[in-house]
């Protein structure tokens, strides 16, 4: 039996529900948010749709969990300048959930913002192999910037390092066509505030990452061929750092990360890569676990 622990079902806790249902990753979803009438119409409204899966809500049942999805927690508003911005409110939402979760042994996913310092705070609180530790971000930040390069008519494979956040690393040299400083400069502004406009529409980002989530499902649970997935990982080394949570290249399969794997990055991209390790490795090591 294959299980699935989404804690904090709201907008993208609850879609990733929804979408591991309908495409039927999983014979068991168990379900979790503070909020009981949230939960418990999540779960109604799962049941409605009428899957083949058993929709639970005993926490329980979580630690046995194949992968634990982890989106409990506060939002951004188009008020919330940064995603870093949200460390102070979330980090007792991490402290309270981590009860859920004692000697869980399946792979868990952050998503709550801001994304790599609490992927790292919940490797350490909850004492999980780094591996088995997937911070999610780097995947829709690709996307994003694949959807700029598209418009500006630059081909090739889109992906973006760093943090999930203002130290966002889009990866030029890896593109069909080279792209100058001042260009690039200006690509990472927009991706700086490209969910902004998701945000100011219609309350937060949902489909995006749900979507994606659902690929790194898929890819823990050995369902996608095997390629690299911008993802953030808990470093021991790997490019030099060590003691954060930071996105770069990985492979992924039921550990969790397999491989963290070494790009030649240029100039630029690693001065950018730097500065992100520099800036999550100072707030990681201030937590306080
Ligand atoms: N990493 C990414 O790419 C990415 C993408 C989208 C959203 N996010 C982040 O994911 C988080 C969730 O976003 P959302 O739009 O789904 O927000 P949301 O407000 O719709 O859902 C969050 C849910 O968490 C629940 N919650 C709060 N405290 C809890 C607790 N102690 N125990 C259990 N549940 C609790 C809330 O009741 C709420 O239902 C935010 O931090 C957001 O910034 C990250
Ligand atoms: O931007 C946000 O605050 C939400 C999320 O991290 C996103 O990138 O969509």
């Amino acid at each position: 039996m294959t299980s699935l622990a989404v804690i904090g079902t709201g907008r993208v806790g609850g879609e990733v529900a929804f979408l591991s249902a309908a495409l039927g990753l999983f014979d068991e979803i168990v379900v979790c948010d503070a909020v009981k009438p949230l939960e418990r119409a999540q779960v109604l409204d799962l049941s409605h749709a009428a899957y083949d899966v058993t929709v639970e809500t005993d926490p329980l049942l979580m630690r046995d969990a194949d992968v634990c999805v982890f989106a409990a927690g506060r939002p951004r508003s188009p008020d919330t300048k940064t995603r870093a911005d949200l460390l102070s409110a979330n980090i007792p939402v991490l402290d309270d959930c981590c009860r859920h979760l004692p000697s869980f042994g399946g792979v868990l996913i952050t998503i709550t913002n801001p994304m790599d310092m609490n992927n790292y705070y919940l490797h350490r609180c909850l004492d999980l192999e780094p591996s088995r530790c997937i911070g999610f971000g780097g995947q829709l930040d690709s996307a994003r910037f694949g959807c700029r390069i598209a418009a500006e008519g630059i081909g090739g494979t889109a992906t973006v390092l760093g943090e999930h956040g203002e130290h966002q690393v889009p990866v030029f040299s890896r593109l069909d066509t080279p792209v100058p400083e001042g260009q690039r400069e200006e690509i990472l502004r927009f991706l700086q505030g490209a969910s902004m406009e998701v945000i100011r529409g219609k309350g937060g980002t949902v489909f995006g990452p749900a979507a994606h989530v659902v690929r790194l499902i898929e890819a823990v649970l050995g369902r996608r061929s095997s390629e690299v997935i911008p993802c953030s990982c808990i470093v021991d080394g790997e490019y030099g750092y060590s003691g954060l949570s930071i996105g770069l290249p990985a492979m992924i399969g039921k550990e969790g990360i397999t491989r963290i794997v070494e790009w030649d990055l240029d100039a630029w991209e690693r001065r950018k890569l730097d500065e992100a390790a520099m800036f999550l490795q100072e707030i990681c090591r201030d937590l306080d676990v």
